[in-house]
This record gives C-alpha cells, structure tokens and sequence, in this order.
C-alpha cells in the first residue's frame, strides 16, 4: 500500500454565511505532482492556506505522513501565496538568504542554497536588485526560489504558473518536476488546464469547496462519457438523432462528432451510420483535461445556480453532497 504524504481529510471552513470549504478530502504522495483546479471561488486558495496553517479550519484535518500538521511540519512545506509575499525592498539574494535562515538554514546553507536557486531560476542578472525593480515574471521567478530555499519536503503553490511567459513556465515547470523527481510532494492550483494535463500526475478537480473528482487525466476520461469521430458522407443532417444516449457535439462537413452516455451502444452507431452509405471514419477520442472539466462542472451545477459573483462556488455546491472523506479519486460516483 502506497502511504500518502499529505492527508487532506473532511475540511471545512466558512467566512460569515459563504461554505468556502464543504468537506475537502484528498492525499498526495510523496513524489507526486498534483494540479489542483476548480473556478474561480471554488475553494482552492482557502485550502491552500489551511494546509499552510495561515487559516484554521472550522473541522477537519490535515496530516503530514500519518500525523496531524503541526509547526515543525510546517517548517518542512514550502508555500507560494495567491498574494505572493516578498519584501519590495529586499535585494533578490539577501531576501533568499534571509528566508532560508529564517526556516532554520545555518547562515551558510541558506547562501549556498539561494546562490543555487538564483543560478537554476535563471535570476543570476538581478541576484543583486531591489524585487521591486524586477518584471513580474521575475518576482515570481523569486518567488517560487523562496518556497524552495529551505529544501522542503512538500510544496503548495498558488497559481504558480500565472502571468509568466512562456519559457518562464518551461523553466517553473522543469524545476517543480525535478522536485517531484527528488521525492517532494508537489500541490499547485492553475487554471492553465493543458499545461496541467501535461505535468501533473494527477488532478483534483474542486467545486463548491469540496473534490468532485479526482485521478490521473487517463482515470478521469475512462469516468466520462465517451467520445467519437465519425465520417460518414452520404449521411443526412440528422443521420444521429434519435439514437439511445447520444448527443450530436457538433458536424463539420461529413464528419459528425457524438457524445455517448454510459451504456450507450457504439455498434449501434457504427450501423446507423452504416446504414447511410460509406464510413470512412469511426474513432474514439479522448477529451482533454479542459473538455472533462466543462463536462464536469455542466454535469455538477445545479439547474438553480445563480452564474453571477460565486459562479466557481455555486457551480458545484448543490451536486456533490455525499462526496466525503472517501471521496478521493476519480468522479464522485465512480469506480476507486
Ligand atoms: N477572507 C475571506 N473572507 C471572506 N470570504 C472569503 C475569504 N477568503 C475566501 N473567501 C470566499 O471563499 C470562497 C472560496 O475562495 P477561494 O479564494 O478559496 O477560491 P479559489 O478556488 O482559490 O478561487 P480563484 O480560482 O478565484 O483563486 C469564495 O467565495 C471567496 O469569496
């Protein structure tokens, strides 16, 4: 059995009358890249900073291999906050130097290890700035140095990737995989769903303050609805309709794409379209992480669902209910 590193279990946590957490439950290995995605206000960040110990949840735990987090834990977790956290004034290597001594470093240690996240972050030009002065990029480039400097066990970073350029995400990217490489348990959230689906081992995709689904990309589309190509070009319009669980996705020229609920009978398509000449197409398709995701968060909202302010949080909040502590991989409902 693979023991989890870090134990989301059953959090919940409200501000006034907003649930912003409802019962967030998941774990992350050591060593595993996990993406944490979800709409806006879907309780993410909230999360993040539970893990972090900035908040206190209302109920619920939080477990650093099998214990309940506590400081010293803490001191083991590197955080990159939504609202980033630098002193401006700071010059980049004497702000690094000072994070990692104040996570315990030995003066030396910690100028040793700013020196090399400078160098592998490519900051080497402005080592010697005020962060004030840097592009935003380059903050955030600094950043992510400073959730790293102590050399922790685990990192949870929020949105990590946003705003940055694209060779700036190639070089975030690289170095979050090597953490993960080095047996680091790595958490961020993004809302940059393809670079998610590429780097990330695995996804937890999060609605109404709580995970409606969970797995590896591979897991997430074998728990939804299938897709399929077909080219048929002798067929009529609606050559589809009216065929048990399916839905026409759209028609470009003679190739139509359909939805097939579970259960539904692909023969049975392959013989309507079949039945209306040559098929010179017939191929499953995989969604991507973004189309399960839209099916996910359609599928999930409630039908009463004000789409104003708390979009992300209401999206979700009316649909998952019974999805509780064990509701930790793949879609609500689905297989384990
Ligand atoms: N300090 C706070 N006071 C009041 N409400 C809050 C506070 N922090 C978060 N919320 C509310 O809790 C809900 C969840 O917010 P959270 O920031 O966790 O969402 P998120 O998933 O990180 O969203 P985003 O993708 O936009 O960053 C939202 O409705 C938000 O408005």
């Amino acid at each position: 059995m693979v023991v989890p590193a870090l134990e989301v279990d059953a959090l919940r946590k409200s501000f006034g009358r907003r649930q912003a957490v409802d019962g967030m439950t998941f774990d992350i290995r050591a060593g595993e890249l996990f993406g944490f995605v979800g709409s806006n206000g879907a309780g993410k960040t909230t999360t993040m900073r539970i893990i972090l110990g900035v908040l206190t949840p209302d109920a619920g735990e939080v477990r650093w291999l099998g214990r309940p987090v506590d400081f010293a834990a803490r001191r083991q977790f590197g955080y990159m906050p939504e609202e980033r956290g630098l002193y401006p004034r700071m010059k980049v290597g004497e702000h690094l130097r000072y994070l990692g001594e104040l996570h315990g470093l030995p003066p030396a240690a910690a100028r040793a290890a700013a020196g090399r996240w400078i160098e592998r972050l490519e900051l080497s030009s402005c080592a010697s700035e005020e962060v004030q002065n840097l592009s935003l990029g380059n903050q955030q480039r600094v950043q992510l140095a400073a959730a790293l400097v102590h050399g922790p066990k685990a990192l949870v970073l929020d949105e990590p990737f946003s705003g940055l350029d694209p060779v700036a995400v190639d070089v975030m990217r690289d170095v979050l995989a090597e953490r993960a490489a080095d047996r680091v348990t790595v958490m961020f959230s993004s809302h940059q769903l393809s670079l998610v689906e590429r780097v990330c081992d695995r996804v937890g995709i999060v609605g109404g303050g709580r995970l409606i689904a969970c797995g590896t990309v591979k897991e997430l589309s074998e728990d939804a609805d299938r897709r399929l190509l077909v080219d048929a070009p002798a067929a009529g319009e609606d050559w589809a309709a009216g065929l048990a669980g399916v839905e026409v996705v759209s028609r470009e020229g003679t190739r139509t794409r359909l939805r097939l609920a579970k259960g539904a009978d692909d023969q049975r398509v392959l013989h309507a379209a079949l039945a209306t000449g040559p098929v010179s197409a017939f191929v499953p398709e995989h969604p991507s992480l973004t189309e399960l995701y839209r099916d996910l968060v359609a599928r999930t909202r409630p039908p009463e669902e004000d789409a104003g302010e708390t979009a992300g949080a209401g999206a979700t909040a009316g649909a998952t209910a019974g999805a509780g502590p064990s509701a930790g991989n793949r879609t609500e409902g689905g297989e384990r």
